[in-house]
């Protein structure tokens, strides 16, 4: 096991663990498009046929040719084909979405049209046309979204609407989370030296923001103190995850024994300690796995926040390289109040931003072993190392993954 002692800048912590997601990225799979939402597209979606694929009527009303007064002759509907109009003076009844008529000169709306008492039709067409032309919106065999889009709602619509019926997408990576601390209790309030377990309910949920899935058979914990009961639960949920979470002892106390258990494992680290405050121990390792492809393990610090903060900084952008995305470029925000800095080490500073995301204030309550302030944050401002931030500059921001609707 290569040990790698000096903390990582965080940045550079940030890419190397989207690298090597990116790297470890599953394969391609064809999929239903009910069963693809939320994967990423592994090949560009490229449109099967014109878009819309035959002329369309924008209308319900007459399909008309030649100078008015026009005979209707028949009548077309949306899902049917057209027979072309022949005749000047001829025209047939038109419904919203059906194909427009070879032959025809426009279309005429049905409130602006009047009929005479043969039943011929009068009006006078909009000056812009009323239907859309093949190719208007995309021409068959133009690449509409690249590889690496996730796909959503949107995506979904637009794959049907260029007529497929299944995509290439990666398949979803899968987590899992092992608790470390005997102090942990499950239930019930804390005290006598007992703390609850605040990371089980916490860590999953916010795995699934990232597009993971997380069996709860894969949530386990407090794991026992030992050695032996570590590398038997890594190992195991090394089978079943992709990215196995652990959080606690990734530090050198009497019962932390993480770095022990990779070591026994035959894991590699991706990198062993940031230079990040809070959050320093955080580590992130990969162990061979099945078709050449490596899993991975992070190692969350125990403090609450400092897990919240390993979990945004490496293991969000492991599971966007995993999925197949880019990594995700930092928004800049104005900050409202100055935030130190915290020596050579990034500082990650809780805040919340105003109604339209641009602007930044600095919460309280931010103890790495408190979760108060996070409850009301959006997401942290990033402080670099030897800097300080003062009120009105602008800083990069690292959001929290939150589903819409989330802290309005
Ligand atoms: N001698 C040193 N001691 C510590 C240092 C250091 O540099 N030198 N760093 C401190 C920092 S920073 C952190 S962060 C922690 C990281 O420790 P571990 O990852 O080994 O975590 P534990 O020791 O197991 O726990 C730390 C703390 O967090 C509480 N905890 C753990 N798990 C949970 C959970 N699931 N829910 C709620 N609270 C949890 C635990 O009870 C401890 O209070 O090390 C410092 N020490
Ligand atoms: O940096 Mo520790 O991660 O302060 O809580």
């Amino acid at each position: 096991m290569s040990a790698q002692h000096l903390p990582v800048d965080w940045d550079k912590a940030r890419t190397l663990a989207y690298e090597a997601g990116r790297a470890a990225a599953g394969p391609a799979e064809t999929v239903p498009l009910a069963g693809a939402d939320g994967r990423t597209l592994a090949e560009p979606l490229v449109t099967l046929t014109d878009l819309p694929a035959f002329p369309t009527s924008s209308i319900d009303g007459w399909a008309v040719r030649g100078p008015a007064p026009w005979r209707p002759t028949g009548r077309v509907l949306a899902g049917g084909t057209a027979e072309p109009l022949t005749g000047d003076g001829t025209c047939v009844e038109i419904a919203t979405g059906a194909m427009v008529p070879a032959g025809t000169e426009a279309l005429i709306r049905v409130e602006e049209s009047t009929r005479d008492s043969d039943g011929r039709v009068n009006g006078t067409p909009r000056p812009l046309p009323e239907w859309r032309l093949p190719g208007d919106e995309a021409h068959q065999g133009e690449e509409l979204l690249p590889a690496g889009t996730p796909v959503d709602p949107a995506v979904l619509g637009m794959a049907a609407t260029c007529g497929y019926d299944t995509i290439v997408v990666r398949p979803l990576p899968r987590a899992a989370l092992l608790v470390f601390g005997d102090e942990l209790l499950t239930s019930g309030p804390p005290g006598a030296g007992r703390v609850r377990d605040s990371l089980s309910p916490l860590v999953p949920a916010w795995l699934r923001r990232y597009g993971a899935t997380v069996d709860p058979s894969a949530v386990r914990g407090p794991v026992q103190d030992t050695l032996e009961a570590h590398v038997a639960a890594i190992r195991s949920a090394l089978e079943v995850a992709d990215v196995v979470c652990t959080t606690g002892g990734t530090m050198n106390g009497p019962v932390d024994h993480l770095h022990p258990a990779l070591a026994e494992l035959g894991a590699e680290y991706v990198m062993n300690t940031v230079a990040v405050r809070p959050g320093f121990p955080m580590l992130l390792a990969r162990v061979p796995g099945p078709a050449g492809r490596p899993r991975f393990l992070a190692g969350l610090p125990g403090n609450p926040q400092s897990a919240v903060i390993a979990l945004i900084s490496l293991v969000g952008p492991l599971l966007a390289g995993l999925h197949g995305r880019d990594l995700p470029v930092l928004p800049r925000v104005e900050l409202t109040a100055p935030v130190p800095g915290r020596g050579g080490f990034t500082h990650l500073a809780l805040a919340a931003l105003d109604q339209d995301g641009r602007k930044a204030t600095p919460v309280g309550h931010v103890g790495s072993a408190m979760l108060r302030g996070l409850a009301g944050s959006h997401g942290f401002v990033v402080v670099r190392p030897d800097t300080q931030a003062a009120a009105g500059e602008l800083v990069p921001f690292l959001p929290l993954p939150l589903y819409a609707g989330e802290r309005p």
